[in-house]
């Protein structure tokens, strides 16, 4: 049996019983759970990743839902002490939920949440960043510099990659993979190569536009592809970005047969799941192409690095803050918040999970609605009509 874990208490007399797993940023999705007489205890347990009997302790003998984190493990076992419990609600706060095991879950009548919409723009914004920090050796560069290395210019100091007129390739063009393929499109007039299971028609429709306007200007237009085979992608791209969901179709969808077919001097970065990448492979392939460089925000195995990869001066590694902006992560406590609330006051379901901004007006009271639950068509719950 696990020690009895400590918790911050909010409104002790409230009527149903919310356990967030985690302090979460922001306070107004204590105060929305609040007004809806909610008794919500944090767990403030100086431990990053709590473990299943942690959390079952947390859970007790009676709670209504519960707000958890990617790093937690919920499974058959942690549905099963939650319905138990009486609990009906569960979301994780974050838009991936691999480490939740929806079907479980549904056995249980447990609906599960995530967090759409409001990261969208914060993740392909750092998926940029990492590309450009590749591109440009800035990491490299900064830790010559603080190193006092630096004793004047020369012309072959830490030269890099042009991106203006490569070819940037998205694996996985949804929600994030999209807006990043923008922004790279947009800001560096890239040519665009994307591989999904489906056609992103905006996107389409975005570069075909964008390349009319810098032709009506007198520039070379860019272009867009929609690949038949990831390889294609992986042969053609300068720049490739990682943004599928983590299932079993893309654990390891980058390995090393796929390394090898990249170019020499391609920048490869992943801010989806570490598992999509072999990383062994990975550091191996690092290791034989000192000019292939990578931007890793996430990891196989984290929070551990695959030996070998920390001493790559070719790779540069980021703790998982792809979604860290003060507004997404705010934005993210409040959507799992609602999403548990919802299902606890009996709401239906939001129509378009993609559009959150009514719940995120902190000057009107949120929809009556359950912003994202993944298995809501599982459970046959109804959808709202606002
Ligand atoms: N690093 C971070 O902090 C961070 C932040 C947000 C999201 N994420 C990760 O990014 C993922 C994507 O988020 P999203 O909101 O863009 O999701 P999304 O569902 O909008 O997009 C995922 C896309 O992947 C495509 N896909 C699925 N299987 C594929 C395959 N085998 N090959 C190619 N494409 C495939 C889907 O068709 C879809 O278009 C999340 O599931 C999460 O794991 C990470
Ligand atoms: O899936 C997610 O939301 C991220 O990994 C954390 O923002």
């Amino acid at each position: 049996m696990a020690k009895p874990v400590s918790i911050e208490v909010w409104n002790p007399n409230g009527k149903y019983r919310v356990v967030s797993t985690k302090p979460m940023p922001g306070t107004r999705w204590i105060n929305l759970l609040i007004q809806q007489d909610c008794r919500v205890e944090i767990c403030t347990q100086k431990k990053t990743i709590l473990s299943v009997e942690e959390i079952i302790a947390l859970i007790g003998d009676k709670c209504d839902g519960v707000i958890g984190q990617l790093t937690e493990d919920w499974g058959e076992t942690l549905f099963s002490a939650l319905s138990r419990a009486g609990g009906k609600a569960f979301s994780n706060m974050a838009v991936g939920y691999n480490n939740v095991d929806v079907n479980a879950a549904t056995k249980y009548g447990v609906a599960v949440g995530n967090t759409p919409g409001v990261l969208t723009e914060t993740t392909a914004e750092l998926a940029a960043s990492l590309s450009l920090s590749a591109a440009r050796r800035i990491v490299e560069a900064d830790e010559f510099m603080r190193a006092g290395l630096y004793d004047g210019w020369l012309p072959h100091l830490f030269v890099g990659n042009l991106l203006k007129g490569q070819t940037v390739g998205v694996i996985g063009a949804g929600r994030i993979g999209s807006a990043y393929a923008r922004m790279m499109v947009e800001g560096f007039k890239m040519n665009l190569i994307y591989f999904d299971l489906y056609q992103s028609t905006r996107l389409e429709k975005f570069v075909t536009a964008y390349g009319q306007f810098l032709k009506a200007n007198g520039e070379p237009p860019v272009t867009w592809k929609r690949a038949s085979t990831m390889d294609e992608v992986l042969r053609e791209a300068d720049v490739i970005s990682l943004h599928p969901i983590l299932d079993k179709t893309t654990y390891h969808l980058v390995n090393k047969e796929r390394l090898a077919k990249m170019k020499k001097e391609a920048i490869l970065v992943n801010c989806s799941r570490g598992p999509v990448v072999d990383e062994v492979a990975l550091v191996q392939h690092l290791k034989e192409n000192p000019m292939f460089r990578v931007g890793l925000d996430v990891f196989e195995d984290e929070p551990f690095m695959k030996p070998g990869l920390a001493d790559m001066k070719n790779a540069i590694v980021v703790p998982h803050i792809a979604s860290a902006s003060k507004w997404t992560r705010e934005g993210m406590a409040t959507l799992a918040a609602l999403n548990v609330l919802g299902k606890i006051k009996g709401y239906p379901i939001w129509g378009d999970p993609n559009r959150v901004e009514p719940f995120m007006n902190e000057k009107s009271p949120p929809p009556a609605a359950c912003p994202s639950i993944v298995n809501s068509k599982a459970l046959g719950l109804p959808v709202s009509k606002l």
